[in-house]
């Protein structure tokens, strides 16, 4: 277990871009460690908005974040807040190795001029271990495959000791092999006290590792356990005419009744007319 328990406190914010879109409104939510946690909406509903406030890149308008109890800005200065990026925003062509990268997590443990210590080599080894990625550590990153490019940044999170994780669209390009064992490896970092918060428009997964649920679209329409928030009605809320919903046509064993809501992932959520998630096709319809 960690040693200091985290948290995370979006009290009410609102944050308007200089060209004065106000992308979030009285956004707020409460999360706190040993939990993972889906933020769930649709293509410009304010997800990364979200990860921008929490990370300190953008400041609320109004309200405010706290993280362990303090403001952003001491929380970074700890390590404690640790970023995946979405698989665009890295420039593939830069020639470092998967260890270079994974290095680049420990810089914040180092002085200015960045010379790795012992430990710092040793977390590194231990967070490609753990991610599975020890034997490959000194291939360049444009070098790997979109799974093992995540990992590569899952481990360079795991080398800075982040408490407080930040994935944005974890999933989006893996196969579902890749998929599961980052699950696993999500689940275990939960286990051990951290907060795993994964931003995805990808329906289909969010049952099946997420804990607590966030559904956002430009505000935070509702939030807390899975079961209770990430229901039909709330997705069709939140999603709007982006969802259709169909009649699952002759299928067994599901309930003739079932709804079957189409994301885009192509592994359909298939839940009761009531609004709960029964569970999810893994073909196409
Ligand atoms: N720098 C910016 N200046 C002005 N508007 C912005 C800026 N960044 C984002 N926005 C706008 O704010 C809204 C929320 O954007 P945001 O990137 O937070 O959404 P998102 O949910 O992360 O979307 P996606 O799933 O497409 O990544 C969008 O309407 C977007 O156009």
């Amino acid at each position: 277990m960690l040693a200091q328990p985290i948290s995370l406190a979006v009290e009410n914010i609102s944050v308007a871009y200089p060209n004065g879109h106000l992308a979030l409104k009285d956004a707020g939510f409460a999360l706190h460690g040993g939990t993972i946690c889906g933020l769930v909406g649709i293509n410009g509903s304010g997800k990364s908005t979200m990860f921008k406030s929490i990370m300190g890149l953008v400041r609320p308008g109004q309200g405010r974040v706290l993280v362990a109890g303090g403001p952003v800005e001491a929380a970074l200065k700890r390590n404690l807040v640790a970023y995946v990026p979405q698989a665009e925003e890295v420039d593939w062509t830069f020639p470092v190795s998967v260890r270079d990268v994974v290095m680049m997590g420990r810089y914040g443990h180092m002085n200015l001029l960045r010379i790795p210590r012992a430990a710092d080599h040793r977390e590194v080894a231990a967070a490609l271990d753990r991610v599975g990625m020890a034997d490959l550590a000194e291939r360049q990153i444009g070098e790997l495959s979109g799974g093992q490019r995540k990992r590569v940044f899952l481990a360079r999170a795991l080398a800075q000791g982040g408490q407080l994780l930040l994935l944005d669209e974890p999933f989006t390009g893996v196969d579902v092999t890749t998929e599961e064992a980052i699950i696993t490896l999500l689940k275990a970092l939960r286990d051990e006290g951290r907060i795993v918060l994964v931003s995805t428009h990808n329906l289909g997964s969010v049952p099946t590792f997420c804990d607590q649920v966030v559904l956002v679209n430009r505000t935070v329409l509702a939030a807390g356990p899975t079961a209770e928030v990430f229901t039909a009605p709330n997705l069709i809320r939140a999603f709007g005419g982006a969802l259709r919903q169909h009649s699952l046509p002759g299928a067994t064993p599901l309930p003739a009744d079932a709804v079957v809501v189409l994301s885009d992932d192509e592994r359909p959520l298939v839940m009761a007319p009531d609004g709960l998630v029964i569970g999810r096709l893994e073909r196409d319809i």
